[in-house]
């Protein structure tokens, strides 16, 4: 069975919609709170899930990637665990540099949330393997800070090594910006494909009833077989 492993600040606030979204698909989980020295030695995945951290005071993620268990999180990563940050976990992974770029308010200055659309660029890895490369999903945001920026070396590299994983589209899967991104990037990997990110909320998007399911199939390709 898989062991998802569910990190948790003060001020995180989807914790238990990830939970549920995980157990759901048949993972047992734990939280974990950001006083712990240790990533769960059975762990599979460990999530940074979305919310709030310190209220996002300074910049969004900027005073969680201090918490005593970040420091767990970076050992476990550099060891290849694999980790993912959604929303403000992408905001945490990119303050803590286990990411590249940065997180800065959207380009209109408003808290957007509504549902997008969004093209799957890259599936050659844990995150994505369940989808095809082309694939459009609908998926829920709901971030201030969403507008990713990256400068032109950056970017450069993240095409070179496939990094790019998620961009913003309409439902035909054109090109649409709704934050203010860069080339409308919605979600990332780092080099070793270990540590993925993404502003949009699968856990989310687990029920047609509440708008879309297509989370499951996100989620689902960090499981075991
Ligand atoms: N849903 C979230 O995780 C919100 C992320 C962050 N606090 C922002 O508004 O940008």
């Amino acid at each position: 069975m898989t062991k998802v492993t569910i990190l948790q600040f003060p001020g995180t606030n989807c914790e238990y919609d990830t939970q549920y979204a995980f157990e759901r698909l048949g993972a047992k989980t734990e939280i974990l709170w950001h006083k712990a020295d240790k990533v769960p030695q059975d762990t599979d995945l460990l999530v940074i899930a979305g919310g709030f951290s310190y209220g996002d005071y300074l910049r969004s993620g900027a005073i969680a990637r201090f918490s005593p268990v970040m420091r767990a999180v970076e050992a476990y990563a550099k060891a290849g665990g694999k980790v993912l940050g959604i929303c403000n976990g992408f905001q945490v992974l990119t303050e803590a540099r286990l990411l590249p770029g940065a997180l800065k308010r959207n380009e209109q200055l408003h808290f957007l949330s509504k549902h997008h659309h969004l093209k799957v660029i890259n599936n050659d890895n844990d995150f994505l393997k369940k989808l095809n490369v082309g694939d459009v999903v609908n998926i829920p945001i709901a971030h201030h800070d969403g507008n990713y920026f990256i400068d032109a070396v950056g970017l450069k590299e993240l095409e070179e090594n496939n990094q790019i994983l998620l961009r913003y589209t309409d439902a035909k899967g054109n090109i649409q910006n709704p934050n203010g991104s860069v080339e409308s990037i919605a979600g990332i990997c780092n080099k070793q494909q270990n540590v993925f990110g993404l502003m949009p909320h699968p856990e989310r998007a687990m029920e047609t009833i509440l708008g879309s399911d297509d989370g499951v199939a996100m989620l689902q390709g960090f499981l075991k077989a």
